[in-house]
C-alpha cells in the first residue's frame, strides 16, 4: 500500500510554487483497484445495469428510471442502511421503476464548503484524499454487493478512474455542464450520463454538452498507472438532459418539458428527459419533491413518453442540518432531503 508522501520541491521556481500548493502522493487508479478489486460478478452486474438504463433511455423498456438517494454521503453506516431499504423497495417496484441509488461522493459548491467524502471524509477541512478514495471505493463496493445500481456526480476528471467501474449512471452537474473538461470526460465514460441544465435554467449548455460528449476527443490526462497521458475518447452515445430548474424558475411543467424536447429534437439529440425534482425545481424545499414527482408522472401517464426519469434527494431522516456537533443520524448535511417514510410512500404511490 502506498503511504502518503509529501514531495520536496528543490529548485527555486519549485520552491516558490510550493508556497502555493503541496502535493500528497496518492495510489494510482490501478493500485487502488488492485487493493480493493471489484469481483467479476459485480463487474457483470454493473454492465447489465448500464444496459438496463440505456434501454429505458432509448425507449425499449417503458419503466421509469429513478435516481434517488442522499444529496451527499457523509456517514457510510447511514448510507448502507439507506441502501438496504432502497434495495428492498427497488425490488418491490421493479415492474414499474428502475431505481438507482445516488451515492454522491463529490459535491460541487457555489463558493466553498465541504466537498464530499472523497475529499475530506472526516470533515476536518484538512482534506484527506488517501482516506477518501479508499472509503469511497469501499462504500461503492458494499452498496454494489447489495445489487443496487449506483449513481455519482462526476466532478473531478480523475475520480472516475478510481471508482467508475462501480457506477451505472452519472451526472454532470449544473455548475460543470458548460466545462470542456467535463464534456471530454463524458466522451470517454462507459455509462449513460445526464447533463443538468445550467444554474440559470438555460438548457443550451446541456444540449451543447451532449453534442460535444458524443464526439471523440483527445485530452490531457493520467493513465491507469499514474503517468501523464494523452487520452483519446470514443464519444458517448448515451447522454441525456436533466431538468433541474434554475435561478428561481422551475422547468418540470408540461410547457417547459415540451420546449426542452423540441430543442433536443432540433439539435438531433436524444429527447429522453429526466426531471430532477429537487434543486431549483424544489426551490430547496425537500417536500416540494413529492408534488413535483406526482405531477411529472401524471404528464408521463398522459402520454409524454419523452419523460424517462426522475431524480429525488432522499435520506433516512427528512430535512438537513448544519455540520458540526452532534449530528442527527441519517440526515443530510448538504441539501434538504425527503425522509425514508415519505420516500417509500411516494414511490409506492407513483
Ligand atoms: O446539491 C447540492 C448543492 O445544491 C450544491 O452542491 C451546491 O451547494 P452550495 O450552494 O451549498 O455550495
Ligand atoms: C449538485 C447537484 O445538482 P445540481 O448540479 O443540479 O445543482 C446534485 O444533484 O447533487
Amino acid at each position: 500500500m502506498n503511504m502518503p508522501l509529501k514531495t520536496e520541491l528543490t529548485d527555486q521556481t519549485a520552491a516558490s510554487l510550493a508556497l502555493h500548493r503541496q502535493e500528497v502522493i496518492l495510489p494510482t487508479p490501478a493500485e487502488l483497484k488492485q487493493e480493493m478489486p471489484a469481483s467479476d460478478f459485480v463487474i457483470r452486474q454493473v454492465s447489465e445495469q448500464r444496459q438496463a438504463i440505456r434501454r429505458i433511455l432509448q425507449g425499449s423498456d417503458d419503466r421509469t428510471l429513478i435516481v434517488m438517494g442522499p444529496c451527499s454521503i457523509h456517514d457510510e453506516v447511514a448510507a448502507l442502511e439507506y441502501g438496504r431499504k432502497l434495495k428492498a423497495l427497488a425490488d418491490a417496484v421493479s415492474d414499474r421503476f428502475l431505481i438507482v441509488m445516488r451515492a454522491y461522493l463529490e459535491k460541487p459548491r457555489t463558493t466553498v464548503g465541504w466537498k464530499g467524502l472523497l475529499y475530506d471524509p472526516e470533515r476536518t477541512g484538512a482534506g484527506d484524499l488517501n482516506g477518501g478514495l479508499r472509503r469511497s471505493r469501499r462504500l461503492l463496493l458494499n452498496l454494489a454487493a447489495m445489487g443496487l445500481p449506483l449513481a455519482t456526480e462526476a466532478l473531478s476528471p480523475f475520480a472516475m478512474d478510481y471508482l467508475g467501474d462501480l457506477v451505472s449512471w452519472t451526472a454532470i452537474g449544473a455548475r460543470t455542464t458548460e466545462s470542456q473538461v467535463h464534456r471530454e470526460l463524458v466522451s470517454g465514460l462507459p455509462m449513460p450520463t445526464g447533463f443538468k441544465n445550467g444554474t440559470d435554467g438555460g438548457i443550451a449548455v446541456a444540449t451543447n454538452a451532449m453534442k460535444s460528449a458524443s464526439h471523440p476527443h483527445h485530452h490531457l490526462g493520467v493513465s491507469a498507472t499514474g503517468v501523464p497521458a494523452m487520452i483519446t475518447t470514443r464519444g458517448n452515445p448515451d447522454t441525456h438532459l436533466v431538468l433541474r430548474g434554475g435561478r428561481g424558475i422551475t422547468n418540470y411543467d408540461a410547457d417547459s418539458i415540451d420546449r426542452a424536447v423540441s430543442a433536443l429534437a432540433e439539435a438531433g439529440l436524444s429527447t429522453a428527459v429526466m426531471v430532477d425534482c429537487s434543486h431549483d425545481n424544489a426551490r430547496k424545499q425537500a417536500e416540494r419533491q413529492l408534488d413535483i414527482a406526482r405531477e411529472v408522472m401524471a404528464q408521463r401517464r398522459a402520454g409524454n413518453s419523452h419523460i424517462r426519469g426522475l431524480m429525488l434527494e432522499s435520506f433516512l431522516e427528512p430535512g438537513r442540518q448544519d455540520d458540526g456537533g452532534d449530528l442527527r443520524y441519517g440526515c443530510s448535511i448538504t441539501d434538504p432531503c425527503l425522509g425514508w417514510v415519505q420516500t417509500e410512500a411516494l414511490i409506492r404511490s407513483l
